[in-house]
């Protein structure tokens, strides 16, 4: 892969730029494999980040997601909005219709965002809206905007992912179980591992999901939720252990409505940058057997994000 370069901006002070050259993954990804997780950035020459960012991230452009894709096997890709390009969707959508229809995408919108401007997305392959409610990444969205927006995009059959810290949960909760559509959270409400698995604060987490059957979950982003490591670097293929046993806890109680993603380029990191190869080979740590990783890795992200051919 080509090495990562920021054109006309500065990068954020200590920002971690993604792994080049990473390893091959020793797990083998089903056929088929999605990678439910993952954004573009830039390039800041041609899509210019967004003025209201609280990041500015190195480029990381289609072409290298696609080239990550190749390289550990995946068949597909989810494009997530990064908040460092605003609700401006342009690098995202650009990425999708340059995909050969191997990649939807989840848009972030205003309220002023128009029927005609939803629809377009929605032909280039957009099948949701991102919610950001961790206040490092975004300013405050009235509650009441959102749930209109919600409404709105319901009717194209879109879903909402939110994004939020597993502290913020209690006070979230009647916003979230109010939606009126299929609600994706990523990275599982971000949990402190620290704390027991099966304490009240994931017992909380896993009480949403129970109660209710709308809410999936994404089990992305181990390096970021890891304390104690160890990190998927120089060959280890057993990283992130503390992760494990959250991760595999929501797949085993929730197999069809669980997702996994690489979240590359991994914005924000401030400890290390992960060699993806190896954090693939998570994967087969929290879904253990050859069906939960087919319901995972292909039959879950393609029921929500190509029903068409599920
Ligand atoms: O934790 C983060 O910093 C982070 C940021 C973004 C984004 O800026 O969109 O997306 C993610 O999935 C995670």
């Amino acid at each position: 892969m080509s090495k990562p370069v920021t054109g006309d901006f500065t990068k954020t002070a200590g920002w971690l730029d993604w792994y080049t050259g990473p390893s091959q993954p020793a797990f083998t990804l089903p056929a088929g494999a999605v990678d439910a997780h993952c954004h573009v950035f830039g390039p800041g020459a041609e899509f210019p980040y967004a003025p209201e960012r609280k990041y500015t991230p190195c480029d990381a452009s289609k072409q290298q997601l696609y080239a990550l894709r190749d390289q550990l096997g995946f068949a597909r890709n989810v494009i997530v909005q990064a908040t460092c390009h605003g609700a401006d969707n342009r690098a995202m959508v650009d990425a999708l219709v340059h995909s050969g229809g191997k990649a939807r995408g989840v848009a972030t919108v205003k309220r002023s965002v128009s029927d005609a401007e939803l629809q377009a997305m929605h032909d280039a392959g957009v099948r949701g809206v991102r919610f950001n409610f961790v206040k490092r990444l975004v300013d405050f969205t009235p509650k009441d905007e959102l749930m209109e927006i919600a409404t709105r995009i319901a009717k194209w059959g879109w879903h909402v992912v939110i994004y939020f810290e597993a502290v913020d949960l209690p006070e979230l909760w009647d916003f979230f179980t109010a939606l009126p559509t299929t609600v994706v959270v990523d990275h599982m409400g971000r949990p402190d591992v620290s704390k027991p698995v099966d304490g009240p604060e994931f017992e909380l987490f896993l009480q949403f999901m129970r109660q209710h059957p709308n809410v999936w979950s994404k089990v992305s982003c181990p390096e970021r939720l890891s304390v104690t490591g160890p990190k998927a670097l120089d060959g280890e293929r057993h990283a992130y252990l503390d992760v494990i046993p959250f991760a595999r806890r929501v797949v085993e109680e929730f197999p069809d409505r669980v997702l996994w993603g690489t979240d590359w380029p991994h914005p924000n990191l401030k400890d290390h940058m992960p060699d993806d190869g190896l954090l693939v080979d998570v994967i087969p740590n929290i879904a253990t057997t050859a069906e939960r990783q087919r319901q995972l890795l292909v039959d879950n992200p393609m029921r929500l994000y190509w029903p068409e051919e599920a």
